[in-house]
């Protein structure tokens, strides 16, 4: 079988697929349950629970390029971006190239990059209520947010909130970070935040990206 072909079925199956661009043109943003492959979230975890305990992590900011900077009042996470270094990275990023062909045919995006790192939230860790398009720079068009926690407890905190656009304080979704569980929604418009975790809580968040160069500066990829 090619490899290309088993990942993309059995990570987003069309069916996911059709319902994810669905979602995201009715209500810009989509989440399903039991969506990223089991043995995969497992091989992900694995590989940030060792980068976590071998402070192999980075301290995670906000702003990119120059403007970066760490904000411990705003989020309180660790991260490493994706390398291609393991096997299940590669599996990961083969399985979001495939989605981001699935939105340019679909949704005429030109969507031309995608860019995503592991995601650690120690216990009290939270990432306050924020967009994921920095201003003046309309570069990350959709963001993905895939979660690695098996058997996450009722009590464990952690969920992402969604908000409406149009009445931020109004709540339209809370997604429990539960290994297979797969989000996305459109980087521009959707406020969301991280609420505080109880657990260590791991993620993948990762930025579909349209090439947002001006004036011959040039956008940085972080
Ligand atoms: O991990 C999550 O649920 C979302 C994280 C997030 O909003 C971000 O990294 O921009
Ligand atoms: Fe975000």
């Amino acid at each position: 079988m090619i490899p290309s072909m088993r990942l993309s079925s059995s990570l987003l199956s069309a069916a996911t697929q059709v319902e994810l661009v669905d979602a995201l043109v009715e209500q810009g943003w989509y989440v399903g349950q039991g969506v990223i492959d089991l043995d995969l979230c497992h091989s992900l975890h694995q590989e940030l629970h060792y980068m976590a305990a071998h402070n192999a992590l980075d301290e995670a900011g906000i702003g990119r390029g120059q403007q970066h900077h760490l904000r411990k009042d705003v989020r309180g996470d660790a991260i490493h971006w994706l390398d291609r270094e393991s096997e299940a990275q590669r599996r990961y990023l083969m399985a979001m190239e495939a989605l981001q062909q699935v939105l340019n045919q679909a949704l005429f995006l030109g969507l031309f990059e995608y860019e995503a790192h592991f995601a650690h939230y120690p216990p009290g860790a939270f990432y306050q209520r924020h967009l994921d398009s920095f201003r003046g720079r309309a570069n990350r068009v959709i963001s993905t947010v895939g979660y690695l926690n098996p058997d996450w407890p009722a009590d464990g905190g952690g969920e992402m909130v969604l908000y409406n656009p149009d009445a931020p304080n109004q709540e339209t979704a809370r997604v429990i970070p539960e290994a297979g569980t797969f989000a996305c929604f459109m980087s521009e418009s959707i406020p969301h935040e991280v609420l505080p975790t109880r657990h260590a809580r791991a993620s993948i968040a990762g930025w579909f990206r349209r090439n947002a160069s001006l004036g011959g500066i040039l956008d940085p990829a972080r």
